[in-house]
């Protein structure tokens, strides 16, 4: 018998919170429970098949990969057990009485961030193990470790803040789980209730599954069949079994291949954006394995960081077994595979995009980050996901998006560059000083409101040829505008208010003159710095943190020539020097501000409150 006296500790505090919510939820789904602990056993026996490969010396070695469901009517019980890798003292403590795994982190968060107790959260995120506890009054854990000099262990907990450890001799190697269940849940102590749950959730488990002894899966790895095999329900049900997922699959890329690679793969793209809850950026969630053998469930590097929303599993029988996380990134293997699933998966998404854009839109919305965060740091396939990339603009109504390829085709014939302006809405944009210049000439204009679009653009710097020019910018080429009314300063006039302005600027500007492009606003400022826009140039400003003291880079300041206020700001300097200075100062301001060089939005209301008064004195 054990020699050591049982240990009672405290549960994390994020786990006890789990915990309180869990136990009392009303949540009505009870059984997912079961799915949970399921494919807890079924990672037991993966990370043991995966260990087998490297290490000979194995706990209880003749145990066959399998896991057993019993149930227990008379002491209302259901048992998971599994002869998996299974758990020592230290694992015990890390594994089950602190939160590490992102599920039940986002879990909470979402809770916290709810302000309450939402019962549905507990299936749309899967709190893992601590589900046991929504209908037991007690959970033990018998667990013997796959390392053979490691004693075994009884865990146990009723769920509220603390739980015990004891030894117990006489354990096989990996975990059994005991539920009480509560008086209310005893029907998961029925074999035909917890079978037909069981035939629910795991088809897919890689290993044999019996239920008080009869076998009630066939193990098949899904990936392996041809397409015309698997029906849509089954790849629904495969994905939420492998990424032990909550929400259905948008779009799924079933993706075989025998030469120059032998590849076998299932790719998804989830619903659920779990980085919008705020838990941080996922794992990669692509499982690699060799002939069914899981290499890694989380493997870093073989698929881009930007893919690491995508879900689901690639086979390749090329790879070595022995294959280490260090040794992956060096695999030219590994690179030819990743090669060929990220092209396969935005071929797939562009697809998609010509077969159902309403899908593609909304699968937009929900992930462009991620294709973004692509162009900017995935050089080799940069050109495919700019493809995809999709914009508001000019000639789209508000919330309809087009993409770079149909933006060229309404290009005219001597159009070269593709333009864009970037805003913090249309609206902004649309009403600002840079559009009209476009629209006066026909010229198609894209709406960027994404910060991340700043880098998109100026990674990409080109899209089937033609270059991306942000319209702000002093050096955009524009053929002639049409004519339009009105009367403007002769040329001389305009050369002398342009040289007087700049005289007061001083050097804020490195130049004012008259407008080629301005139809309707009195003025405008252009982007003269070739390296950063004023969008960057915010950013950089929020990012430093004394405030940021980075030197404003002079612009060129344009005049309408046209425009009441430009010519009254002309024949007013003769008169009243004066209140001219303060009201083309003005102008700048409002300039800037449109611009988004101002951050100080008090200092134009100071100068237009300052011209006021003068006004009113004169
Ligand atoms: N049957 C088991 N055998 C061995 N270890 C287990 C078993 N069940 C749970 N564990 C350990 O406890 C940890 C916590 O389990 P839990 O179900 O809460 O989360 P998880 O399975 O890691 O996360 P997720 O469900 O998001 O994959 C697991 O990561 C694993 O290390």
């Amino acid at each position: 018998m054990s020699e050591k006296k049982p240990e009672t500790r405290e549960f994390q505090a994020e786990v006890k919170q789990v915990l309180d919510i869990v136990v009392h939820s009303l949540y009505t789904d009870r059984e997912v429970f079961i799915r949970e602990l399921v494919s807890n056993a079924s990672d037991a026996l993966e990370k043991l098949r995966h260990l087998q490969l490297t290490e000979k010396n194995v706990f209880d070695d003749s145990l066959e990969p399998e896991i057993n469901v019993t149930t227990d009517e008379e002491a209302g019980t259901i048992t998971i057990q599994d002869f998996g890798i299974g758990m020592n003292e230290a694992e015990l403590v890390e594994n089950l009485g602190t939160i590490a795994h992102s599920g039940s982190k986002a879990f909470l968060k979402a809770i916290k961030e709810g302000g309450s107790k939402n019962e549905n959260l507990i299936g749309q995120f899967g709190v893992g193990f601590y589900s046991a506890f929504m209908v037991a009054d007690e959970v033990l854990v018998y667990t013997h470790s796959w390392k053979p000099d490691e004693k075994g262990y009884c865990w146990k907990s009723d769920g509220s803040g603390v739980y015990e450890i004891e030894e117990a001799d006489g354990q096989r190697r990996g975990a059994k789980i005991v539920v009480k269940l509560k008086e209310d849940q005893k029907e998961f102590s029925k074999s035909d209730r917890v079978k037909s749950v069981l035939e629910n959730y795991s088809a897919f488990v890689p290993f044999p599954l019996n239920l008080n002894g009869e076998k009630i899966n066939t193990v098949g790895a899904l990936w392996l069949k041809s397409a015309s095999e698997v029906t849509e329900e089954e790849y629904k049900e495969f994905y939420k079994f492998q990424a032990n997922a909550f929400d259905e699959p948008r779009f799924w890329l079933h993706f075989s291949a025998d030469a120059p690679l032998e590849i076998n793969s299932l790719l998804f793209a989830p619903q659920q954006n779990m980085e919008q809850f705020g838990i941080g950026r996922m794992e990669p969630g692509v499982s690699l394995y060799c002939r069914k053998v899981l290499i890694d469930r989380h493997p870093e590097g073989l698929l881009p960081e930007w893919m690491r929303f995508v879900r689901g599993v690639v086979d390749s029988a090329d790879l070595p077994l022995n294959i280490s996380r260090e040794s992956m990134q060096d695999s030219s293997i590994v690179r030819k595979l990743s090669k060929v699933l990220t092209r396969r998966f935005l071929k797939m998404l562009g697809e998609k995009d010509k077969k159902d854009p309403d899908a593609f839109r909304d699968f937009y919305q929900n992930f462009s980050q991620y294709l973004k965060e692509g162009v900017v740091s995935d050089a080799s396939n940069r050109e495919s996901i700019a493809k995809l990339l999709r914009y508001e603009s000019s000639r789209t109504e508000a919330g309809k998006i087009t993409s770079l390829a149909d933006y060229v085709t309404r290009m005219s014939a001597d159009q070269k560059d593709i333009y864009y302006l970037f805003g913090s809405s249309r609206q902004s944009i649309a009403s600002g000083p840079y559009l009209e210049a476009f629209e006066s000439r026909g010229l198609e204009v894209l709406f960027v409101t994404d910060p991340i679009d700043e880098f998109v653009m100026s990674h990409l710097g080109e899209f089937d040829g033609k270059k991306l020019v942000s319209a702000d910018r002093q050096d955009v080429e524009l053929p002639d505008a049409p004519e339009s009314e009105g009367e403007a300063l002769s040329q001389e006039e305009g050369d002398e208010l342009s040289k007087w302005v700049k005289e007061k600027l001083g050097e804020r500007v490195n130049d004012v003159v008259i407008s080629k492009r301005l139809t309707e606003s009195p003025a405008v400022v252009l982007n003269s710095d070739a390296s950063m826009t004023p969008q960057m140039r915010r950013m950089m400003k929020a990012m430093n943190q004394d405030g940021g003291n980075m030197p404003e880079s002079p612009v060129r300041f344009e005049l309408n020539a046209k425009h009441p206020l430009i010519k009254s700001i002309a024949s007013l300097k003769s008169t009243d020097q004066d209140l001219a200075a303060s009201v083309a100062e003005q102008v700048f301001s409002g300039a800037r501000l449109s611009a988004g060089l101002e951050d100080d939005s008090s200092k134009v209301v100071k100068g237009m409150n300052e011209i006021l008064g003068k006004l009113l004195n004169r």
